[in-house]
């Protein structure tokens, strides 16, 4: 084996070592993120904890509140001379909650793996004599990936500026070191009508729940003719408030997804279903399209071949069904992030069989049992940041694989 060779071994050892001395602290600080579910932007509590828990470490600059409320910061850096160009790797925490069903998709351990991994990385680093590049390593809370799209609002005020590679793990029913995430547009729909007593003068009233059915099914009809990989899929939030009373107010809320933006005029189609619905019934009706839009995952085969091996060679089991490769994930506002700076999403086993955005995975994410897993993909993202920093070529290659990506799909 070659010296270089030992020393990734010894520094990928050193990443395992560090984050397992700090197991009970990292199982704490997702426990608390966890019995305390904050939504999307009111992610108070999380990010406090998260701040505290890097201003306690030794070395980490941190920057609480950074670009958004609930956002931070925390860096590090070390090597090389100080006029040195800097190899900058972050990785992400994210820790916002669903409704009613607390942390149903264990956002609670995708802020511990950033945590873990920023950890075991700094560890490994600071014992190297001579690394090749000056290395910042930094971790961003980004909040609000549940609703809104906190790394959108951070990527257009320059949060991201800097990074060279960006890596966070997602917590699922198994490991796989890539699940296609689609691009998503959400929007609400608003319809005025007019109360009246329903039985005594139900002519004098404009009915808002007939509007907001019409919609219901006008989407459920243009279904029929979207591509079998488009999703939409809506709630009615508000339905009315007596049956004796004409309801003067309904909204809903939609999700409209594609496999990728290019497909999103959807949403043209979409539009006339929403207004067509008022027009039936002589609402008024207002049609707001949320302020971002999450992009789909501009994969970086590079990086995920590297997360796989060393993801197995932790003894992580990496999923080959077919059905579960090819299946839509969701969204995720990380899909943005991979638009702009080389990154990787991959989902890790959490020791449950449970399915993401149920009370049974909310029970699975709290788990101790889950830490293990937790830890295990922490160690192996740390680990792949290690091949990237040890090997400058891979990291070139990452970036070139980027480039001829986004090349690809236009968006250069
Ligand atoms: N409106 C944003 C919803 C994002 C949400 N994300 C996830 O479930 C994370 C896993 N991809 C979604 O519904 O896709």
């Amino acid at each position: 084996m070659s010296g270089e060779a030992e020393l990734l071994l010894e520094l990928k050892h050193r990443v395992g070592s560090c984050i397992d001395e700090a197991e009970s602290k990292l199982h704490s600080l997702s426990q608390d993120i966890w019995s305390c579910p904050e939504l999307a932007y009111e992610e108070r509590k999380a990010h406090d904890k998260l701040v505290k828990f890097f201003s306690q470490e030794d070395g980490w600059r941190v920057d609480s509140h950074f670009k958004l409320e609930t956002a931070f910061r925390a860096s590090w850096v070390v090597g090389g001379r100080e006029q040195e160009d800097v190899v900058n790797v972050g990785f992400l925490c994210e820790y916002d909650a669903l409704p009613t069903i607390g942390h149903a998709c264990g956002h609670n351990l995708i802020a511990e793996v950033g945590a873990a991994a920023a950890l075991g990385l700094k560890a490994a680093l600071e014992t190297t004599k001579g690394l090749p590049v000056r290395v910042q390593v930094t971790v961003l809370g980004t909040p609000a990936e549940e609703h809104g799209g906190g790394k959108i609002d951070m990527l257009r005020e320059g949060a991201f500026e800097g990074l060279d590679v960006v890596f966070m793990a997602h917590p699922s029913k198994e490991d796989a070191v890539y699940l296609p995430c689609v691009a998503e547009h959400d929007v609400t729909i608003k319809y005025q009508g007019k109360a009246s007593h329903a039985a005594s003068y139900p002519w004098e009233g404009i009915n808002a729940l007939d509007a907001a059915v019409l919609c219901y099914n006008n989407m459920s009809v243009l279904r029929q003719q979207m591509k079998p990989d488009w999703r939409v899929h809506g709630i009615i939030k508000h339905g009315g408030v007596k049956p004796n009373i004409i309801p003067a107010y309904t909204e809903l809320e939609y999700y409209l997804r594609t496999l990728s933006c290019k497909d999103l005029p959807v949403l043209k189609k979409a539009e006339r279903c929403f207004r067509s619905a008022a027009m039936a019934t002589s609402c008024e009706v207002e049609v707001e399209f949320a302020r971002n839009t999450f992009d789909n995952i501009l994969r970086n085969t590079t990086l995920e071949e590297l997360y796989q091996r060393n993801g197995k060679a932790l003894g992580m089991d990496f999923t080959i069904d077919e059905d579960v490769l090819k299946n839509e994930s969701g969204s995720t506002d990380f899909g943005n992030v991979t638009f702009v700076i080389p990154g990787i999403h991959p989902y890790f086993y959490i020791g449950s069989k449970a399915l993401n955005h149920t009370e049974e995975y909310t029970v699975a994410a709290g788990d101790a049992r889950a830490q293990f897993f937790t830890l295990r993909s922490a160690k192996a993202l740390a680990m792949t940041a290690l091949d990237l920093l040890l090997c400058p070529e891979l990291l070139q290659r990452v970036k070139q694989e980027f480039t001829e990506a986004k090349r690809k799909e236009n968006r250069i």
